[in-house]
């Protein structure tokens, strides 16, 4: 069965390349919707169907992936910044404490699908504000949930859970859904 990555994350296809697949990457630039009023898990998981959804309606005989990340930290979520000053804010907002991340994974093949959501719960240091512009101003803090990569800062003390997860796609998920699957 051919895999395709219905992702424009270069972080989800190096992660997805590190496990060893070979598969086709075809982003959805589908609208989508997060539905505020489901479990936070569900609501996520739903953003993953809509991104695996929208390529598998053209590629139906295909597996098709599809993933969502965010942020959630006390009772609220934390997506991409829309700028710099909102980047600020969410950091600010981290210095110090922790902060879960969560990823909706879904699978959709045929007419079967598998949805999964992983949480890795973060830990930040206590941050300055000038070390927090720094980052702001050498990194590309508006393309990530809560603007800051685990994977280019060094603003985090410690992680409980999978690290792949929080760069956009939990590995040992991956793995253990195409286990699940291997009869599809
Ligand atoms: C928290 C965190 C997020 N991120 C990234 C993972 C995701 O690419 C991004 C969250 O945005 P998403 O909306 O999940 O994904 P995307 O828009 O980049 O790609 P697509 O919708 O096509 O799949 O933030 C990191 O790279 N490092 C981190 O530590």
């Amino acid at each position: 069965m051919k895999i395709i990555l219905a992702s424009q994350s270069p972080r989800r296809k190096e992660i997805l390349e590190e496990i060893g697949y070979q598969f086709e990457v075809i982003p959805s630039y589908t609208q989508e919707y997060f539905d505020p009023a489901l479990p936070l898990e569900k609501a996520i998981q739903l953003v993953a169907y809509q991104k695996a959804a929208d390529v598998h309606a053209k590629y139906p005989d295909d597996l098709v992936i599809g993933a969502d990340t965010i942020v959630s930290f006390q009772n609220k979520i934390y997506g991409k910044p829309k700028d710099e000053q909102e980047a600020f804010s969410f950091l600010r907002d981290f210095s110090g404490k922790y902060q879960e991340v969560m990823t909706g994974i879904c699978f959709l093949y045929k007419e079967r699908q598998l949805c999964h959501t992983d949480i890795t719960k973060v830990w930040f240091r206590d941050l300055s504000d000038e070390e927090i512009w720094d980052y702001i101003h050498t990194h590309n803090a508006l393309d990530k949930a809560g603007a800051y990569g685990i994977q280019d800062s060094d603003f985090i003390s410690h992680i409980d859970g999978s690290l792949s997860n929080v760069v956009g796609l939990g590995k040992e998920s991956i793995v253990e859904m195409m286990k699940k699957i291997s009869d599809w």
